[in-house]
């Protein structure tokens, strides 16, 4: 496959049977063959990307210092700000080249996710940041809801199997900049071969060249989403929920050539957690003589502390 395939959400909620089906089954294929799909017709507007826009740029355009203050120790930046140089990929030892934000899950009180998720961080300086974060933060969740309802219909199981594990869900948004390159990165870029640790990713911010995936031929192909697309991906713990029947797809994020050093790129993934109870067995119709069974059985909050630590977000 030399493309990312392209889906459109309204095809799903429509009242159409037909059209739900072929949803269903472009989204499954799509998932099975390359691990990446464009998705429209989502819950995020245009406006609301906009306003994200504007308010990421100008909290990454304050001064280090003021950034530096909303760096919280002991959360493993799962919460505000993480500044440049913090994180790698798993395996390897130069930092990306990015700085990024975390917006977590907005509980309703009396929760009992309370104790386990920290706190989001308020920006003073910018009134609007938070709250379009969380307008942000809602509509790609609710997105991935959906898109989710479809593939559990694509695995044969009840369309609402993962609404459970995924209300008051373990996910961040994550708003990145990298900064223009001012000289040559030592075996560095901007983000480093890498799979998503989470069930799927919904990335905004995939217009411009950058983000490339890696296709079942090992082939780097450019992945360039329409401004009205979202680029979702399979993240590591729904392969191995599916014995590794949707893989989780590697990606990486190249530096731009020289004459386009001086600009930064924006992007916005968000990372879709279920709640950290949820099991990641491989389900049983996923493992059979030919597919036996590939993966330990884990929990979703084990093993995310384990990739924290392959990150070098968490200290051992
Ligand atoms: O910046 C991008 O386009 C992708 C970022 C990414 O893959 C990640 O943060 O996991
Ligand atoms: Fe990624």
């Amino acid at each position: 496959m030399q493309h990312i395939p392209s889906v459109d959400l309204r095809d799903f909620l429509s009242e159409d049977p037909k059209r739900k089906q072929k949803f269903v089954t472009e989204i499954k294929n799509a998932f099975e063959n390359i691990g990446f799909v464009a998705l429209k017709g989502h819950f995020l507007e245009e406006s609301l990307q906009k306003a994200l826009y504007e308010q990421i740029r100008a909290f990454f355009a304050l001064p280090i210092a003021t950034k530096k203050t909303y760096e919280i120790a002991g959360i493993a930046g799962q919460r505000g700000y993480v500044s440049f140089g913090k994180e790698h990929a798993k395996g390897k030892k130069e930092a990306d080249l990015k700085e990024f934000w975390h917006f977590g899950q907005y509980l309703p009180t009396n929760s009992k996710y309370a104790s386990e998720y920290p706190e989001n961080v308020t920006v003073k300086e910018l009134p609007n940041f938070n709250s379009v974060g969380q307008k942000t933060y809602q509509m790609l969740e609710k997105t991935g809801v959906y898109v989710l309802r479809a593939l559990a219909l694509g695995l044969e199981l009840d369309e609402f199997y993962f609404d459970q594990y995924l209300t008051q869900g373990n996910s961040i948004l994550r708003p990145i900049h990298y900064p223009p390159i001012t000289s040559e990165p030592a075996n560095a870029i901007r983000a480093a071969a890498h799979a998503d640790i989470n069930l799927i990713t919904l990335l905004m911010g995939a217009q411009g060249k950058g983000l490339q995936v890696q296709n079942h031929n090992n082939q780097w192909i450019d992945a360039i989403a329409q401004p009205e697309e979202l680029v979702i991906n399979v993240g590591d713990m729904l392969s191995r929920l599916t014995n590794n029947k949707l893989k989780s797809t590697l990606h990486q994020v190249v530096n731009p050539a020289k004459e386009l050093w001086a600009t930064s790129r924006y992007s916005v993934p968000f990372f879709m957690h279920p709640v950290s109870d949820m099991p990641l067995d491989s389900l049983a119709n996923c493992i059979d003589a030919k597919h036996p069974k590939e993966f330990e059985n884990t929990t979703a909050g084990a093993y995310l502390q384990e990739r924290l630590i392959e990150l070098g977000l968490l200290k051992k």
